[in-house]
């Protein structure tokens, strides 16, 4: 069952006098319930322009975006904030977490929102932040524990109210072998447990290689879309492959680890 499509995504920047940019070009897009779903290109491929579009934080210029069966693209501004705020979970490649805030209360915050009961909300952070190797840093601040630590409590947080799809801008761009293996070690174990589906924009073919299934953007449309088979190595490599025929900047690409 598809629980997030994109038909005709159309995105022009600029306009009246300024110069016209076609940044998405009739787009179609179906993502299966479960799915994790890469989103690669070269640089200025139209993919961060993808991203906002179906997660509703930029608004098309023609097509629509359907989510859980919901037009997003026609919701009022009311609606739409909290469709959002029930139904998606973000993560962002700076980790977006409040600085004033404890890991906890970070992790915590779309369940505050919600007017979640306390007891409620100490339980589930318990099992999130256990099943992501965060238990013991919940009553820490951001400034006290690391970049990976920090992209796991921002996982947690994407997942907590659970959502119907989370959205990851680039979740291991700051994070160095290590970190990125942990991190994309926790979000695909993660997603797959609460069955969530996730769309996530990156460079990185490491990351990528978790995922089910990656689209390839050109230039506003799409290239090619493979999906994994055997296992996450051989998948990486078909992921190297198609970004060799797909060119552009090879500096975009990271081509080391596995
Ligand atoms: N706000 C904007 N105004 C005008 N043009 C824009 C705007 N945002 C993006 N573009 C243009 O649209 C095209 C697609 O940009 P987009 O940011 O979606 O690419 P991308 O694949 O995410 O690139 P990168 O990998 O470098 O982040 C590019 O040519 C870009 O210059």
């Amino acid at each position: 069952m598809s629980v997030l499509a994109a038909e005709n995504l159309t995105k022009i920047y600029g306009g009246k006098r300024g110069i016209q940019q076609e940044a998405l070009h009739q787009f179609q897009l179906d993502v299966e319930k479960g799915e994790f779903l890469g989103i690669m290109g070269p640089s200025g491929s139209g993919k961060t322009t993808l991203l906002n579009l179906l997660s509703t934080i930029d608004n098309p210029t023609s097509g629509k975006v359907i989510i859980n069966g919901e037009v997003v693209t026609s919701l009022s501004k009311n609606k739409l904030a909290k469709f959002r705020r029930r139904e998606m979970g973000f993560i962002f490649q700076d980790y977006n977490l409040l600085d004033t805030l404890t890991i906890g209360e970070n992790i915590l915050l779309p369940l505050t929102l919600q007017g979640e009961k306390v007891k409620e909300m100490e339980k589930k952070l318990v099992i999130v932040t256990k099943q992501l190797g965060i238990d013991m840093i919940i009553n820490k601040r951001t400034y006290e524990v690391s970049g990976g630590q920090m992209q796991r409590a921002a996982i947690a947080r994407a997942i907590i109210h659970d959502p119907t799809v989370i959205f990851a801008d680039e979740p291991t761009g700051n994070l160095d072998s290590k970190a990125s293996l942990q991190v994309m070690e926790s979000l695909s174990a993660l997603q797959q447990t609460h069955r969530t589906t996730t769309v996530m924009v990156t460079h990185d073919p490491f990351a990528a290689s978790f995922c089910g299934r990656v689209i390839f953007i050109k230039d506003g449309k799409l290239f090619n879309e493979i999906h994994q088979g055997e296992n996450r190595q051989s998948f990486f490599q078909d992921i190297l492959n198609v970004q060799s025929l797909l060119g552009g900047n090879m500096d975009d690409f990271q081509t080391i680890r596995i």
